[in-house]
């Protein structure tokens, strides 16, 4: 079956009467009646010595997905011998060192397993214009790098607990796991390679607004919050530079007896479908992207050929420091041109999953599309919501909704045809969750599941969620099947309401402000939250941050250039834009709350049922929002900030201190259209806070 045809068939699931999407229905062995055995005794094995036991354990096959086609004719047609030899020849080019003429020798299968015979893969490599090979070859030619491919969860399994200290066990099956020293994204260490590819780019030093130039410049301190103007993530370096971090990674990870290589998809968008390469030296790298890219069939990882991207994951290895440009011993690299990236220094597997995003925020508007830092749902009628936001904002805990089917939580795309994720698994935050408030999400945490950096009983496994010992980001990442409404394929049409999500640590903003168009569109530019501690690196207590389009580490043109695509889309398809504040109620966060996530649901039912549509609306001071006098389920008080201050005065003054930092952070975008309607770039300009 094609990916991109509809392969789920509807049936009514008794307990909230949403109907269940079941995919890949297979055909169970049926019982046979009647095959009655009255005793228990049974003819002994055919084996003669315990190894000719064990190998009557294990069937040959084929590495399996959960989504495995049959066999094409095409397929079919290519001997196997014959593939295999290209998906050798194909990874050894991948892994070629560009300085030496020959090497690295691949071979296929685990090197603890000695009945892997080698198939030795000498390359020799294209010339590349910028460094001269030499015509020696070193030891490291003369070894063998032995490829683990597309291993299974099972098999990843083995070789994480097997191998890599910190790999465990959880009481319910996940694989718990530690990604070392970093427990976050480091954003100061991203860069991007300048060259004629990336003209359009908005790298630090082009012609862009001087605060989006500033990497994390803590601007000044208010009521102990700090304030935080997330600049581009697009820190310039020069190809030269980047060949020297490529080459240190390919080294190291040809020096290991053996490397992970994961061929996988990104964008459920059959047109517009990704190829990707992932080459790691961790078991748990290679499970967390199985889990988070999309998943090829048997046939489509027969016909894989070349990736369209790679990734280069040497995280345990660090840059060198006298490399130019290097500020730490960790750098995340991007070529375009090249369609690479190098990973040293880090282990956090975010950094591939949002390194990936990063290149769709290049090639899908070069295509027309619009990529989304955002979680998607439908409802049962088929209406769609996007739910923007910054890390810790509720995508994905409001983008995983029971009663409703789940299409992605974090990254998407929005093109002619409707909205498509681009990932096949989702990523949670684990800190202090809990079944009662978050089932779908503690369900998923199973086997297969990677968990990252919780704590665990030694003897039992429970995880204790609570505990923040290594890290306040833990994290769950699996296969987005796991949620059992999961949309499979993870499309769906455009979009009725755009929800911008914040968590507010001030306290000022409603729990939900129905927005204007140049209102939604002022709100998406200006992407504000109050950074929850740990997500990236360093960051211990709540920050407010202003990153343009909720995404400032990952767009990489001009934030312009994806609110006027987002504005374009949402007039033509009458999308209504919402903000809901998921943070502090009652206070700034030293004094208030954070708004009970039973109510957020609340609001969030009321959006998608089209409930709050209707309703009474007044409206506040210096922001200028709509917000509902009432909503089911959620205390009326509530809905107005003011009402839950104690302290009017205080409330008043926070205010307009927000207030003030949102007009401080839109003063680079005073000058810039927005698309080609002018009236719409003026209406948004007005559309902040007045005072
Ligand atoms: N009212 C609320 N709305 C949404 N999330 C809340 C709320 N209160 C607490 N939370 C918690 O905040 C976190 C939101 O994180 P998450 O959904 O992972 O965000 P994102 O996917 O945007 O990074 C979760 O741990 C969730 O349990
Ligand atoms: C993976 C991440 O996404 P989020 O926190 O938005 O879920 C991240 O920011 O590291
Ligand atoms: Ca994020
Ligand atoms: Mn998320």
């Amino acid at each position: 079956m094609a990916s991109g045809e509809a392969r789920f068939s509807l049936s009514m699931n008794g307990r909230n009467g949403l109907p269940k999407i079941q995919t890949d229905k297979r055909s169970g062995e049926e019982m046979k009646e009647g095959e009655i055995c009255h005793d228990d005794s049974a003819k002994p094995v055919k084996a003669q010595t315990i190894e000719e036991l064990h190998s009557l354990q294990k069937k040959k096959s084929a590495p399996t997905t959960p989504h495995s086609g049959a066999m094409s004719a095409f397929a079919a047609a290519v001997p196997e011998e014959e593939r295999s030899k290209q998906q050798l020849q194909s990874i050894s080019a991948s892994l070629a060192s560009l300085t030496r003429e020959t090497g690295p020798k691949v071979v296929k299968g685990d090197p603890a397993r000695k009945s892997d015979t080698p198939h030795v893969q000498p390359v020799r490599h294209q010339q590349h214009h910028f460094v001269p090979t030499f015509n020696i070859s070193s030891d490291s030619a003369l070894k063998f790098t032995h490829i683990l491919y597309n291993l299974s969860p099972a098999e990843l399994y083995e070789q994480a607990i097997k191998y890599e200290k910190g790999s465990f066990l959880t009481s319910s099956g996940a694989l718990a796991t530690l990604s070392g020293a970093k427990t976050g994204r480091s954003p100061r260490d991203k860069r991007v390679v300048k060259d004629e590819t990336t003209a359009e780019v908005a790298l630090v030093g082009k012609e862009v607004p001087a605060l989006f130039h500033i990497s994390f410049r803590i601007l000044r301190s208010c009521h102990g919050i700090s304030v935080m103007f997330r600049g581009s993530p697009n820190i310039e370096m020069d190809e030269e530079t980047f060949l020297i971090n490529r080459e240190r990674a390919v080294d190291y990870l040809c020096s290991l007896e053996k490397v992970f290589v994961n061929d996988q998809f990104l964008n459920w968008d059959p047109e517009n479908r990704i190829k990707v390469r992932i080459v790691s030296a961790r078991a748990y790298h290679s499970l967390f992207m199985h889990n988070m890219c999309i998943r090829p069939s048997q046939e489509e990882l027969e016909n894989f050929g070349t990736p369209d991207f790679t990734i280069y994951n040497a995280g345990q290895f660090p840059c060198n420091r006298f490399t130019h440009y290097m500020t730490s011993s960790t750098s995340i690299d991007l070529n375009l041109a090249r369609r690479e990236m190098v990973i040293l220094g880090t282990q956090y597997a975010g950094e591939m999953k949002k390194g990936l995003f990063s290149v769709m925020h290049y090639l899908m508007p070069k295509r027309q599309i619009l990529s989304l830092h955002s979680g998607c749902n439908m409802g049962k009628d088929g209406d769609v919501a996007l739910f923007f936001g910054l890390s810790g904002t509720g995508k994905t805990t409001l983008s995983t909704d029971h009663n409703r089917y789940l299409i992605g939580d974090d990254e998407h795309c929005w093109s002619e045809s409707g909205v498509s994720n681009i990932e096949g698994g989702c990523y949670a935050k684990c800190i202090d969750l809990s079944r009662e408030k978050e089932p779908d999400i503690w369900n998923a945490i199973k086997f297969g599941t990677v968990v990252e950096n919780v704590v665990f009983d030694e003897h039992t496994r429970e995880v204790d969620y609570t505990d923040k010992s290594v890290t306040e980001n833990t994290r769950a990442a699996y296969p987005i099947e796991y949620i059992p409404n999961a949309k499979i394929p993870c499309v769906g049409p455009h979009p009725k309401n755009v929800i911008l999500l914040a968590c507010d640590a001030f306290g000022v903003l409603p729990p939900v402000s129905k927005l204007t168009l140049a209102q939604t569109m002022y709100h998406f530019i200006s992407g504000y939250t109050a950074v929850m501690a740990g997500t990236v690196d360093g960051i211990k207590e709540p920050t407010a941050t202003f990153s343009a389009c909720f995404g400032a580490a990952f767009i990489m043109f001009h934030p312009t250039k994806y609110a006027a695509m987002l504005a374009e889309k949402m007039q033509k398809h009458g999308a209504t834009g919402w903000l809901v504040n998921t943070g502090w109620s009652g206070g700034s966060y030293e004094t208030g709350s954070r708004i009970k996530l039973a109510y957020t649901r609340k609001i969030i039912d009321a959006i998608h049922s089209g409930v709050l549509l209707e309703a009474n609306y007044t409206k506040t001071e210096v922001f200028g929002f709509e917000i509902p006098t009432e909503i089911e389920g959620v205390p009326s008080e509530i809905l107005d900030p003011v009402n839950t201050w104690s302290d009017k005065n205080a409330h008043q003054e926070t205010l307009l201190k927000l207030g003030g930092l949102f007009k401080k952070n839109f003063e680079v975008f005073l000058n810039h259209n927005i698309g080609t309607d002018n009236n719409l770039t003026q209406e948004i300009l007005e559309a902040g806070p007045s005072f």
